[in-house]
C-alpha cells in the first residue's frame, strides 16, 4: 500500500532524440510515382493529425491499389507530453526523409513515438525493445513491485501510469504503461505475460492499444512523472517515513494542533525524502554515468523471433548452437586465432558461418554489443556482412553471412586454376574494400590481418574481406601481439609494424603481398624453395631488376591474361611492399590504379 506517492522528476522534459529506423530498402518507389505521390500527401495528413492522449495512434491512407500508402503514428504518452507528442512525429518524419528515402516500408522509432508507412496497413504491428543487458535479482525484486502497481492501476484507468521502486537509487526500477482499448482482463494478461518474460534491465512493448516500458534509470519527458513507491526498509533510515506512519490517525488525535503537526511532519518529511533521493540519483549519475546513459535498445520485429541491436540481430546461445547442430565437428569450417568458425543455418533456413570466439575481449557486454552494432552499420559490397552476435554468460559469438566458396586460399592454392578475370576483379573488390575501411568507413578501420584466408569469395567469387569487426573488437596490444606474430610467420607483416608502429599502411603492405599471390597463384612463402625465392616478394624485386616480371604470374594460367594489366598489378604490388611505409600507396590512390593504368608510379627497384 502506497500513500502519499510522492512523485519525481529526475531528467528534463525535452523529448528525446534517440531513434531507430528500419527501412525495408528491397521495395522502393519513385518520387514522381503514383505511390510517392500517395505517400507525399499521406505524410503531410500525419503531420497535420497527430495523435491525442485520449486515441494514442493515428491511421491515414490515401490513394487507391495497387498505390494505396498506408501510414500511421503513434505517440507513447506515458512518457511524453501532447505537444512534443508533436514534434516527436515532425521529426521522425524528418528522419525518414533522410534514412530511409524511397523505401516503400518503413518504421521510424523514437522514445516516445513511432512512424510507419508501407504498401500496407502496418498500425498493429508489435514491436519489443530490449536493453541487452540480463536483469539482476535486486532489480527483478523491484520491478516486480512495480510491476503490481501497473497491473493495479493500468487495466483500470486506461490512462498512463507510471511507479518506480528500490532500496537504494542503484538498483531502482522504473516502469510505466498504457493500456487502451484492451479490456481489463486482456489488459492484466498482456502484463503478467510481459513480465513473466521479462529478463532484461530494460524494455518495452509497443502495440496499438498497449505500451509499457521499464528502464533502471527515469526516463521522463514529460508524460506522466513517476510515483515513487515507498521502500519497506531502507537504508535512508529514518529520513524515510514508511507510508502507513505518516497517517494521521483519528484515534490518537489532539485536536488540531496534533493534525496540524502530522500534516506539517509528513509535508516537510516527503520534502526531505524527495531531496534526499534527487540529491543521491544525482551523486549516483556523477558517480555512475554509465548507469544513467541514454538506454540502448534491442528490438524485437513482430514478424519473427529474433532480436535486434540497433539493427543487428542478438542471437540467443542456444539458436546458434541449435544452428550448428551443437557445434558438431562436422560443420567446422576453420579453425583462426579468434577461435572456431562453424556453418550453421538458422531457423529461416538461411546459412551462416558463426565465428565462437575463444578469447574475450576485456570489454562488458554492452560496450561489446554496442561495438557490434556500430560494425553492422558499415556496409560495403566486399566486406562480409556481420548479420549479428550472441552473449551469454562468458559465451561471445559472431553471425556472418555464409560464403559458398570458404576462403581464397583455397581456390588459389587448390586444383581448380582460377582464371585472369576472376583474380582481377578479385584484386578490386578487396583494394576498394580496404580502401572504405580506411577511408570512408565511420568509424575508420585498420584490419591488421589482410591476407588470402580473410578473403571470402561468394558464389559468383565475388571477394568479401572478413573479420574487420574483430580489429574493433580486439584492438588492445594483446591481440596485436598474437595477431602480428601470426602475420610475421607468413610473411604478410609490414616490417614497421614488428616495432608496433601501426598505421594504415600496414594494411597496404599486407595488401602487396596478397597481390603477389593472386597473380602468382602460389603462397608468399614456400617451404622448401632456395632462399631468393622463397618469399614471393624478394623473388618479384629479382624479377624485376632482371626486367622479367611476367615470370611472376600463376604458369597455369599458360599465358592467357593481357599483358599490360598483369605488369599493372604487378607493379601496384611492388609499391605497396616498400619497407619505406611513406613511400607506399594509400589504398585510394591503389584504387585509382587499377582502375587506370596511366597514374601508376615507377615501382621501387630495392625493398628496404
Ligand atoms: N563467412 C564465412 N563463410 C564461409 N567460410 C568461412 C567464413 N568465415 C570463415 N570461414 C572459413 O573458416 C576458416 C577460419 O577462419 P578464421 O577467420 O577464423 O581464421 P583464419 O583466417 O584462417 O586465421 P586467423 O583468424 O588466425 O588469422 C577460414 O579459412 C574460412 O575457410
Amino acid at each position: 500500500s502506497v500513500n502519499p506517492p510522492p512523485t519525481i522528476i529526475t531528467s528534463s522534459p525535452e523529448p528525446s532524440t534517440n531513434s531507430v529506423s528500419f527501412c525495408n530498402k528491397s521495395a522502393s518507389f519513385q518520387n514522381n510515382s503514383v505511390f510517392g505521390r500517395n505517400l507525399n500527401i499521406l505524410l503531410k495528413a500525419l503531420l497535420n493529425d497527430t495523435p491525442s492522449p485520449s486515441e494514442m495512434l493515428k491511421k491515414h491512407v490515401q490513394g487507391i491499389d495497387p498505390d494505396k500508402a498506408y501510414g500511421y503514428s503513434q505517440c507513447f504518452f506515458t512518457t511524453v507530453s501532447h505537444g512534443n507528442c508533436s514534434l516527436c512525429i515532425e521529426r521522425a518524419v524528418q528522419q525518414i526523409a533522410v534514412e530511409c528515402a524511397h523505401a516503400i516500408d518503413v518504421t521510424l522509432f523514437y522514445d516516445d513515438c513511432r512512424v510507419g508507412y508501407g504498401a500496407r496497413d502496418k498500425s498493429s504491428d508489435i514491436w519489443e525493445f530490449f536493453n541487452p543487458v540480463l536483469m539482476y535479482d535486486t532489480f527483478r525484486q523491484n520491478l516486480k513491485k512495480v510491476w503490481s502497481m501497473i497491473r493495479q492501476e493500468a487495466p483500470l484507468t486506461k490512462k498512463p501510469v507510471a511507479f518506480a521502486y528500490g532500496a537504494t537509487p542503484l538498483d531502482m526500477a522504473f516502469g510505466c504503461a498504457q493500456c487502451y482499448n484492451l479490456s481489463e482482463s486482456d489488459c492484466i494478461a498482456q502484463f503478467d505475460g510481459l513480465f513473466n518474460s521479462a529478463n532484461y534491465t530494460g524494455a518495452r512493448f509497443m502495440a496499438p492499444d498497449q505500451f509499457f516500458r521499464y528502464e533502471t534509470s527515469s526516463f521522463f519527458t514529460g508524460g506522466v512523472p513517476f510515483q515513487i513507491l515507498a521502500p519497506a526498509q531502507s537504508p535512508l533510515g529514518s529520513m524515510v517515513t514508511p507510508s502507513s506512519s505518516i497517517q494521521p490517525s483519528p484515534k490518537h488525535s489532539h485536536g488540531h494542533v496534533s493534525l496540524l503537526v502530522v500534516i506539517l511532519t509528513t509535508i516537510i518529511g516527503g520534502c526531505t525524502l524527495l531531496l534526499v533521493c534527487i540529491f543521491l540519483l544525482l551523486f549516483i549519475k556523477n558517480r555512475h554515468p554509465k548507469l544513467f546513459g541514454s538506454s540502448k535498445v534491442v528490438l524485437e520485429h513482430p514478424s519473427t523471433e529474433t532480436k535486434f541491436f540497433k539493427g543487428c540481430l542478438m542471437f540467443s546461445y542456444e539458436a546458434l548452437r541449435d544452428a550448428t547442430k551443437d557445434f558438431l565437428q562436422e560443420n567446422k569450417l576453420g579453425q583462426g586465432s579468434y577461435g572456431v568458425v562453424y556453418k550453421g543455418i538458422l531457423y529461416d533456413g538461411s546459412e551462416v558461418a558463426i565465428k565462437h570466439l575463444s578469447r574475450h575481449s576485456t570489454q562488458g557486454n554492452e560496450e561489446f554489443v554496442n561495438e557490434v552494432a556500430i560494425i553492422t552499420s558499415i556496409q560495403h559490397k566486399n566486406l562480409v556482412k556481420l548479420k549479428g552476435c550472441c552473449i551469454e554468460g562468458e559465451e561471445r559469438l559472431l553471425v556472418y553471412e555464409y560464403m559458398d566458396h570458404k576462403s581464397l586460399d583455397l581456390s588459389l592454392f587448390g586444383t581448380h586454376v582460377l582464371n585472369w578475370k576472376t583474380r582481377y576483379n578479385i584484386t578490386v573488390g578487396i583494394a576498394s574494400a580496404i580502401n572504405y575501411l580506411h577511408e570512408e568507413s565511420e568509424p575508420r578501420i585498420l584490419h591488421r590481418n589482410i591476407k588470402v584466408s580473410k578473403i571470402l569469395l561468394d558464389i559468383n567469387f565475388q571477394p568479401k574481406i572478413s573479420d574487420f569487426v574483430l580489429a574493433r573488437l580486439f584492438p588492445e596490444e594483446q591481440s596485436f601481439i598474437d595477431t602480428t606474430t601470426f602475420l610475421e610467420t607468413t610473411g604478410y607483416l609490414a616490417p614497421e609494424a614488428t616495432h608496433g608502429h601501426l598505421t594504415e599502411k600496414v594494411d597496404v603492405f599486407s595488401f602487396g603481398v596478397l597481390l603477389f599471390e593472386i597473380i602468382s597463384g602460389r603462397k608468399n612463402q614456400e617451404i622448401g624453395l632456395q632462399n631468393e625465392t622463397l618469399y614471393i616478394v624478394d623473388k618479384a624485386f629479382r624479377l624485376c631488376e632482371e626486367g622479367r616480371l611476367l615470370e611472376l604470374v600463376d604458369p597455369r594460367l599458360e599465358g592467357d591474361y593481357p599483358e599490360d594489366q598483369a605488369t599493372n598489378l604487378i607493379n601496384i604490388a611492388m609499391l605497396c611492399v616498400q619497407g619505406d611505409a611513406f613511400r607506399r600507396p594509400k589504398m585510394s590512390n591503389v584504387v585509382a590504379m587499377l582502375l587506370d593504368y596511366a597514374t601508376i608510379g615507377s615501382p621501387m627497384l630495392q625493398n628496404n
